[in-house]
C-alpha cells in the first residue's frame, strides 16, 4: 500500500515531530524505516485525528440538485473530515435497511470519507410509527444513530419507545429538540429583535422543554440520548443538570451557533436563516463555555445545503439551513482555540474521538497513537483566508461566511493513510 512521512509536524499542538503512516495505520516514526515514503513537509502545521461529523445532510437520494453523496463527502474531506453521519431526511427517507445501505454504498464508491447513515426514528419522519430500527442496525450500514432530524419526535410515547428499542443494539436517539406548537411559523429567535423586525419568534423554551422531557425519559428507561444542535443558554444548563445526575445524555453545538447571532436577521438575508435559529450573544457565550467544560460533548456541522432558488427569496419563504463542512475547523479555531477556551487536544476530542464514540464507530476517533487507523488532518492555523462560496466542493452555495476572513486552512486529509486532500485540493 502506501507510506507517508509527515515531517516536523505539531501533533495535537505539541512539539514538532515526524508522523509516519504505513499501510493505513500510524507507525512508530522513530523505529520504522521510512523507505520509499512520500514525504510531506509538516512545518508550521498541526496534525489532528480525522474529524468525524455526527450531523451532515447529504441530500441523496432525492435532492441531488442540492448535494450528492459524492459532492458532500468531497466537501467533508476538504474540511478535514474522514467520517460523516448522513442525516435521514432524504427522499425517500432513510427509514429502511434498503435506503441506509444505498447511502452507505454510495459513500464507499465516492471514497472521500466514510459515510455512516443515520436511520429515521419514525416511518417517513411522520412521527406516527417507529421505523424498522433493528433492521437498519443489522444491515450492512450498521446504523447506531437514529434521528428524525428536521423534525422533532414530539410524541412522548414514541420517543420513549425509540429510546427503549435502541438499547438492544447500543444505539442512540439524536433528537431535533423543537416543540412544534411553540414554533408554528417561527422564523427567528424570539426576542425584542424579532418583534422589531416583524418576524415570528422562536422561543428558547421550545427547545428547552423538549430537552427537559427527553433527559427525564432517557433516565426513566435507562437509555442513551443525544441532543442535536443545542442553541440556547438554558439548554446548556439543562444538559449540565442532567449529566450531573447521571443521565446518559450527549449534546452537540454547531459552528454557526458558536459565532453568529440573531442580529444578522436584521439584514433579512435568508443566508442566516437556520433551524434552530441564531440566538443572542449571551447564548453564544454559554455555548462556548459549555463546549469548553464538556457539558456539550461535540461540535457537529449540521451541513445543510440548499439550492439558490430555495435561499434567494424573501426570508419567510426561504429554506432553513447553511453549509458547514468546509469552514467548521476554522470557526472552532476562531471561537474556541484563539480565545483560549480549548486547546488542539480539546478540538481533537470534540471533533473526532467524542463524535466517534457517540456514533459507536470503532475505526474512527482513535487519535494519532501508534497503531491507530491513519485518519489524519494537517491544518495550518497561521494563515487567513476569505471565504469564497464558488470555491466550495458542495453543489450548494449557502455559506453564511461568504466574504468573511477566517483563520486556518486544511492542507491535507488522510483516510486510512491515503490522501483525500493534498495542498488544500481534492486528490
Ligand atoms: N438545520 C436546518 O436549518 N436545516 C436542516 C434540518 C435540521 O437540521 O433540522 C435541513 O435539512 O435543511
Ligand atoms: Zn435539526
Ligand atoms: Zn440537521
Amino acid at each position: 500500500m502506501s507510506t507517508y512521512l509527515i515531517q516536523n509536524v505539531s501533533v495535537l499542538g505539541g512539539e514538532p515531530q515526524d508522523l509516519l503512516l504505513v499501510d493505513g495505520v500510524v507507525a512508530d516514526a522513530s523505529a520504522t524505516p521510512a523507505e520509499g515514503a512520500q514525504v510531506v513537509d509538516g512545518t508550521g502545521l498541526i496534525a489532528l485525528p480525522g474529524l468525524v461529523d455526527l450531523h451532515t445532510h447529504l441530500r441523496e437520494p432525492g435532492r441531488e440538485d442540492a448535494e450528492t453523496v459524492e459532492s458532500g463527502t468531497a466537501a467533508a474531506a476538504r474540511g478535514g473530515f474522514t467520517a460523516v453521519h448522513a442525516m435521514a431526511n432524504t427522499d425517500p427517507v432513510a427509514d429502511t435497511a434498503g435506503v441506509v445501505e444505498q447511502v452507505w454504498r454510495l459513500g464507499r464508491e465516492a471514497g472521500h470519507c466514510d459515510v455512516f447513515p443515520v436511520g429515521a426514528v419514525t416511518v417517513g419522519l411522520a412521527g406516527e410509527r417507529l421505523a424498522e430500527l433493528g433492521a437498519m442496525a443489522d444491515s450492512a450500514a450498521r446504523v447506531r444513530v437514529f434521528s428524525d432530524d428536521g423534525k422533532c419526535v414530539h410524541d412522548a410515547v414514541l420517543m420513549r419507545r425509540a429510546l427503549e428499542y435502541v438499547k438492544a443494539f447500543d444505539g442512540v436517539v439524536a433528537q431535533h429538540a423543537q416543540e412544534p406548537r411553540l414554533t408554528e411559523g417561527a422564523q427567528m429567535n424570539e426576542g425584542e429583535l424579532s418583534g422589531r423586525l416583524g418576524l415570528a419568534g422562536w422561543p428558547a423554551v421550545a427547545e428547552e422543554a423538549i430537552i427537559a422531557r427527553d433527559v427525564l425519559l432517557a433516565e426513566h428507561v435507562g437509555s442513551r440520548l443525544h441532543v442535536c444542535h443545542v442553541s440556547t443558554a438554558g439548554s446548556v444548563e439543562l444538559i449540565r443538570w442532567a449529566k450531573g445526575k447521571g443521565v446518559d445524555v450527549t449534546a452537540e453545538v454547531c459552528p454557526h451557533h458558536l459565532l453568529l447571532t440573531d442580529e444578522l436577521a436584521a439584514t433579512y438575508d435568508p443566508i442566516y436563516k437556520v433551524n434552530p435559529p441564531l440566538r443572542t450573544a449571551r447564548d453564544v457565550e454559554a455555548l462556548r463555555a459549555g463546549l469548553a467544560d464538556g457539558t456539550i460533548d461535540i461540535v457537529a456541522t449540521d451541513h445543510a445545503p440548499h439550492p439558490h432558488e430555495d435561499k434567494d427569496c424573501e426570508w419567510a419563504a426561504a429554506a432553513f439551513g447553511m453549509l458547514g463542512l468546509e469552514t467548521a475547523l476554522s470557526i472552532v479555531q476562531e471561537t474556541m482555540v484563539d480565545p483560549g477556551l480549548l486547546d488542539w487536544a480539546g478540538v481533537a476530542d470534540r471533533m473526532s474521538s467524542a463524535p466517534a464514540r457517540i456514533g459507536r464507530l470503532d475505526d474512527h476517533g482513535r487519535g494519532l497513537e501508534v497503531g491507530a487507523p491513519a485518519h489524519v488532518v494537517l491544518y495550518d492555523p497561521s494563515v487567513r483566508r476569505t471565504v469564497d462560496p464558488a470555491g466550495s466542493a458542495s453543489l450548494s452555495r449557502n455559506t453564511p461566511y461568504r466574504g468573511m476572513e477566517l483563520p486556518g486552512r486544511v492542507v491535507a486529509t488522510f483516510l486510512r493513510g491515503v490522501p483525500t486532500v493534498l495542498d488544500g485540493e481534492l486528490v
